[in-house]
């Protein structure tokens, strides 16, 4: 091919200009970037030549050598990769193909702060280069295809590129920066290898530089012609626990997730046994924009043996954790196994099931230590032994549950319709608001502690909001005699507890559903007075039951109310009318559940009923009253004024 000038896609003369402009209080990312689609192609090749040996040509020792010369003020980062043929030149370096960065540069505000960090999080890549570079020339050549084709690619980075075909004997991509004027602090031994120190250190395989030495007669440092290692060249994961730092471990998180706030927790474990097999896995601090996407995929990337096999390895991580971020590295799946080799392989099943548990261990750890350890000694004058080492780790985790279960805590209930094996773990980390408590902190464990002697469920309820809920009718008599409800507002939950008919031997009792039992809590004067009211009040139930025959499955005289003429409950096993109208404004089919009217005939509006000349308006404003009470809306909202106004005139 003969010299060509293309146009970069609209999309990579946008990307371009603002890499350059957003990020340049961050230049040096740029050397972390182009190391890593360096290691990516080495990778790569290595996977290729899985099948086809011969791709390794006379040079199987993967590396990248990072050189620069000060006189021609280049900076260069060679890798003996996959390589790229001309035609992957013009599409990967001139095109934005991944579908992720596209989605990226619709969000962007252009507001240069927020935009920045939205880079960050998605990775620029290559065209990062140009923060520092005013012209960068790439030459390269896929392995496998002859020396004498070449590619040479080179770009201002503004409109347009320029390709043509060079003759390169070695394999893989040379990536060479011509520096800015500013950027001459990166023509420095020292500098470069302090910043592969930083962010790339990681990565497996040996980052090479020129060694340099000191010449006393010159007084300053010469270049020699011997190559040597800057970063460690053992991934992360495969090095020993007590060699790696908690900032190694961040800034591993950090690439790997894309995330730039550091993560709560991680656990890096080397598990033996029938599958062999480490893990390292992250929980991360904040959730991303799509958690609520069930098909998103989940943030592991799969190794076998040290070889990278694929990003998002959804098998090995139960869909209700998609959010933990890690890798696995395997020593006993086969190097080609594919997406669905995974779903079936028994050692899958097992991998999965260790990193769940590991998760949930994480879970219980942060969630022990969420509260700050307290310095006063118990009731009873005995202190707990703890040592001031734990009592320091306890203190720096204090907090830090609380802010995960805000992030992720939905997410988490998701896991008792999927894992029953874990059902009980789960449950055990679940945190709600209560009658007591606006925050989300009361466990079922505090609940148990705290029930009335003679209580025999705990007891919960679903609503939209939380005002919703503290304010449900329902909850009247409960209030009355100072028995704690749960208050669940997260759209998962009735479909969740569902799944959790019962919590360490209690029974779990929606308080809007079925007939109060208040059991021993009830005193018997009160039943019988109740039992009595039904009783007389039997002929206008009768007529209610009549007039609501469309409307209510059942109306009945209740105990539960105290300052609340009536209120909608539905059968044990039915969907809640919160529930089904969730259903329905997601689109989705529910079935058609009528709800049982209770009224409460102490109240005076229900006296009322009897004898007057408007019952039926009357039932009908009582029904649709209970409805708007719990956050619905009556099916004929203008009948609902037209009746309200008739009794109002
Ligand atoms: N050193 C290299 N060797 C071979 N191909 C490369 C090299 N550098 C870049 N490429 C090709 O160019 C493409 C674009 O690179 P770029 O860094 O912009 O995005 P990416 O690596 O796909 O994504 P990201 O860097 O965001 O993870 C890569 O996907 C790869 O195909």
């Amino acid at each position: 091919m003969s010299k060509q000038t293309l146009n970069f896609q609209a999309e990579v003369a946008q990307l371009l200009h603002l890499v350059t402009h957003s990020l340049y209080s961050n230049k040096e990312i740029f050397l972390r970037e182009l190391i890593s689609n360096a290691s990516d192609a080495c990778d790569k090749l290595r996977f290729e030549a899985l099948d086809q040996a011969s791709l390794y040509e006379d040079a199987p020792n993967l590396e990248v050598r990072v050189a620069f010369d000060k006189d021609a003020r280049t900076l260069t980062i060679t890798d003996n990769g996959i390589g790229m043929s001309q035609a992957e030149a013009v599409e990967h370096l001139g095109t934005i193909a991944k579908s992720g960065t596209k989605d990226f540069m619709g969000r962007l505000s252009g507001d240069q702060k927020k935009d920045a960090q939205l880079i960050g999080q998605f990775g620029v890549g290559f065209y990062s280069g140009f923060i520092v570079a005013d012209r960068i020339t790439v030459e390269s050549r896929r392995a496998g295809l002859p020396a004498a084709e070449g590619v040479r690619w080179v770009s201002a980075g503004t409109g347009d590129f320029e390709v043509e075909t060079i003759e390169r004997a070695a394999r893989g991509t040379s990536v060479i920066l011509h520096l800015r004027e500013d950027a001459t602090e990166y023509l420095s031994h020292w500098k470069l290898q302090q910043i592969i120190g930083k962010y790339s250190d990681h990565i497996s395989l040996p980052i090479l530089m020129q060694k340099e030495t000191w010449d006393a007669e010159k007084s300053e440092y010469v270049t020699q012609d011997e190559w040597e290692a800057v970063n460690s060249a053992s991934a992360l994961w495969t090095r020993p626990k007590k060699d790696i730092s908690g900032e190694q471990y961040v800034e591993f998180y950090k690439v790997i997730s894309y995330d730039q706030e550091a993560p709560l927790a991680w656990s890096h474990n080397r598990v033996e046994g029938s599958t062999e097999y480490t893990q390292l896995l992250y929980i991360p601090a904040k959730a991303p924009a799509d958690l609520w996407n069930r098909d998103r995929k989940a943030g592991i990337k799969l190794y076998v043996k040290r070889v990278f096999i694929m990003d998002e390895a959804d098998a090995l991580m139960p869909a209700y954790l998609r959010w933990v971020k890690g890798v696995v590295d395997s020593a006993d799946l086969p190097l080609n196994v594919s997406r669905e080799l995974l779903q079936e392989s028994r050692d899958v099943k097992a991998i999965r099931e260790g990193n769940t548990r590991r998760v949930l261990a994480m879970l219980e750890d942060l969630a022990r230590k969420d509260k700050a350890p307290e310095t006063a000694e118990g009731q009873d004058g005995v202190t707990d032994v703890v040592s001031e080492e734990d009592k320091a780790e306890q203190a720096q985790d204090a907090g830090k549950y609380t802010a995960f279960y805000a992030e992720f805590g939905a997410a988490l209930k998701e896991g008792l319709g999927e894992d029953f094996a874990n059902r009980e773990k789960l449950a055990k980390l679940l945190r709600f608001a209560s009658t007591q408590s606006d925050a989300v902190s009361v466990s079922f464990a505090d609940y148990k502690a705290r029930m009335k002697d003679g209580q025999k469920a705990i007891y919960y309820i679903t609503a939209d909001t939380l005002a919703a809920a503290k304010n449900s009718p329902q909850l009247e008599l409960f209030r009355k005699k100072g028995i704690e409800v749960l208050l669940m507002t997260d759209r998962v939950d009735e479909w969740a507890l569902s799944f959790l008919p019962e919590f360490d031997g209690t029974p779990l009792q929606s308080v809007a559903k079925g007939a109060v039992d208040l059991g021993e809590l009830q005193d018997e004067d009160e039943k019988k007075a109740a039992e009595q009211a039904a009783e007389s009040f039997k002929p206008v139930l009768e007529k209610l039951k009549a007039s609501l025959k469309d409307k209510a499955k059942d109306v009945r005289v209740t105990t539960r109310l105290v300052d609340s003429p009536a209120c909608l409950v539905v059968e044990d096993g039915d969907y809640s009318t919160q529930l089904a109208r969730l259903l329905k404004s997601a689109g989705q089919k529910a079935p058609e559940v009528q709800p049982i009217l209770e009224v409460n005939a102490e109240h005076p509006l229900v006296k009322k009923l009897d004898g007057s000349s408007h019952f039926d308006d009357l039932a009908h404003i009582l029904f649709d009253q209970a409805l708007l009470a719990e956050g619905g809306l009556p099916d004929d909202p203008a009948a609902y004024v037209r009746r309200v106004n008739a009794l109002l005139a």
